[in-house]
């Protein structure tokens, strides 16, 4: 049996719903071998942000260079990186590297509010790191940002969507998470070859959406290391968390995280 392996660099959620948790459990579920950096540690629950603390950057650039010299990674994954330091750093190593496919979750702060990422680190973000991804997968407050943009209407979203690729992204899917104006679950994906198209699902009322963002870049990471194309992946990654929406699990008594089984338990009832 041939597994291929994916490294995620993203922080630690107590709450096991969102980060590093999420990402693992996704690729488990995805059947893609898991290996992590943590950038920091959260106090976190279905109620907020307790506690940030991060890990200081030689940490986290010794462990992403644990990984990437024993193992053959097929896709990495960038979460809450939380300092322009870290992320001029990793940026830097990358490079060294040669190219893996790399998906970057531009996380900036948490569903109850509290901030993931430094104020100074956005500017880092936009310089060092989004050239290097082959797709980034913004929400909407992410995209007004990083691209000093309102965005209200899908004409908005495909000029923010151009806007990533102008900063040197390969791709983007615009996640639709967080518009109210919607009966549907849109998230909007172009590359730089000029391709476009929405993946649309129906839109679940809930509140237990705690590492939608998270769950969703771990799913496209799993199936880029897999060897899909980049809009197979992204259109595979929508079913994988419609499914874990759809089927929450009722844990915690605030925003509650997703079910990361869902997807391979409605795979294997229709065989
Ligand atoms: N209530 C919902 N119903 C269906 N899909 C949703 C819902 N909320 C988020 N999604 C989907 O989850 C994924 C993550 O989006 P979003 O929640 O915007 O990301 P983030 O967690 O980064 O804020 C996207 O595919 C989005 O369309
Ligand atoms: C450690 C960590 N990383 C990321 C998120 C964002 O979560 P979401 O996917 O809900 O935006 C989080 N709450 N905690």
């Amino acid at each position: 049996m041939t597994v291929q392996v994916a490294l995620t660099i993203a922080g630690s959620d107590s709450g096991g719903g969102a980060g590093i948790q999420a990402d693992l459990k996704t690729f488990q579920e995805l059947g893609v071998f898991g290996t992590s950096a943590l950038t920091a540690v959260t106090a976190q629950n279905t109620h907020g942000v307790h506690g940030v603390y991060p890990i200081q950057t030689d940490g986290v650039i010794t462990q992403i260079r644990a990984v990437l010299d024993d193992f053959d990674v097929k896709a990495c994954k960038t979460g809450m990186l939380f300092s322009a330091d870290i992320i001029t750093e990793v940026a830097a190593l990358l490079k060294e590297y040669p190219p893996i496919p790399l998906v970057i979750d531009p996380v900036m702060i948490a569903k109850g509010g509290q901030s993931l990422l430094q104020q100074q680190a956005i500017q880092a973000l936009k310089e060092h790191l989004l050239p290097l991804a082959t797709i980034v997968t913004p929400n909407i407050p992410e995209a007004e940002v990083l691209t000093g943009m309102k965005i209200q209407t899908d004409e908005d979203i495909q000029q923010a969507a151009t806007a990533f690729i102008k900063m040197g992204a390969k791709a983007v899917v615009m996640k639709g998470g967080h518009r109210s104006d919607v009966l549907d679950a849109k998230d909007y994906y172009a590359d730089a070859e000029g391709q476009s198209f929405t993946v649309t699902a129906p839109w679940i009322q809930t509140k237990d959406t705690h590492g939608t963002g998270c769950t969703f870049a771990a799913a496209l990471t799993s199936f880029l290391a897999k060897g899909c194309s980049l809009p197979d992946a992204v259109a595979e990654a929508k079913q994988f968390i419609q499914a874990a929406i759809e089927n929450g699990l009722k844990i915690g008594s605030g925003h509650g995280p997703t079910n990361h089984w869902a997807y391979g338990q409605l795979k294997k009832e229709m065989h």
